[in-house]
């Protein structure tokens, strides 16, 4: 059976989604879907379930109780294995063990879905135009030979990106890309995700941040996340409140959206007047 859903079916659907380890109730009734072309962004505090539900998306956890249903197939009756390697995963802790690799070759373990080059494999001559296309995408022509060890952290950024991108997913998770970035690199890479939604109109992606100012102007929908539970969810506009945003993260946070991008202002939480 093909492992890649028609055009039109939702890429991803989670529907009453629990997920419980150490007896904790880390995910509680979450549901969510997303169609081709769709680019969400999943905002929530620290310890909200932000990666658990990440994990879920990208194949790596099952549910406890509910379905979920990625690129048309259901966890529990698929091979994650497969699956995994049609998803477009950029992780900021991605282990590269051999400092010495190059951009070009940590790009291309994207082909073989590998931390590490495969030993005796050969790229096919469209696998290193893939790869040579995607680094100019992401703007790593220049770097093709630079070292891991060597790279800012926007640079290796980048290029985890590219890699995810290898295998032409239909779907492309995203955990907090930005983190780390100066100000000039952030803005960078959110025009390089910009353009490469623009390349890829049936792609759809989840960008997991904590930080307004860190998503990207082609976002289009968003889902807020609080104690394992989905606060808020839909188009970007309705989602991204002040009034929901403060209600999120505990505190009042003023937010604003100006030429497609949001910026969040944290205000004084009112002191209580002393007793006595
Ligand atoms: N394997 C596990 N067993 C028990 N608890 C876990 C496990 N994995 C995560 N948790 C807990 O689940 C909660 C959600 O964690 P998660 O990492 O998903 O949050 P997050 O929203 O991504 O947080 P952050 O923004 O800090 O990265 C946290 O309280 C965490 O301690």
């Amino acid at each position: 059976m093909p492992l890649v859903p028609a055009s039109g079916d939702p890429v991803l659907q989670i529907k009453d989604v629990d997920l419980v380890r150490d007896r904790r109730l880390l995910l509680e009734q979450v549901s969510l879907r997303v169609q081709p072309g769709e680019h969400w962004a999943l905002l929530g505090p620290n310890g909200a379930g932000k990666s658990t539900l990440l994990s879920i998306l990208g194949a790596y956890r099952h549910p406890t109780r509910g379905t979920a249903e990625i690129l048309g197939q259901l966890l529990g009756r698929v091979d994650v294995h497969r699956l995994r390697g049609l998803i477009g995963q950029v992780n900021p802790h991605h282990p590269v063990q051999s400092q010495s690799r190059t951009v070009h070759q940590v790009v291309l373990t994207g082909a073989t879905g590998t931390t590490e080059p495969v030993p005796r494999w050969t790229p096919t001559p469209a696998e290193l135009d893939r790869a040579a296309e995607l680094m100019a995408l992401m703007g790593l022509e220049r770097l093709r030979d630079a070292r891991w060890a060597n790279l800012s952290h926007g640079e290796r950024g980048r290029t985890l990106i590219a890699r995810a991108l290898m295998p032409s997913p239909r779907l492309l998770l995203l955990d907090e890309p930005a983190t780390g970035l100066d100000v000039a690199a952030r803005e960078r890479l959110l025009e390089s995700i910009d353009g490469l939604r623009e390349r890829h109109p049936d792609m759809a992606s989840i960008l997991v941040t904590h930080h307004l100012e860190e998503l990207p102007a082609s976002t289009g929908h968003a889902m807020l996340l609080r104690a394992g539970r989905v606060l808020a969810s839909g188009a970007v506009d309705d989602v991204l409140t002040t009034e929901n945003v403060s209600a999120c993260f505990d505190h009042p946070i003023a937010i604003h959206r100006r030429a497609g991008r949001w910026t969040a202002t944290a205000g004084r939480v009112p002191q209580r007047p002393a007793e006595g």
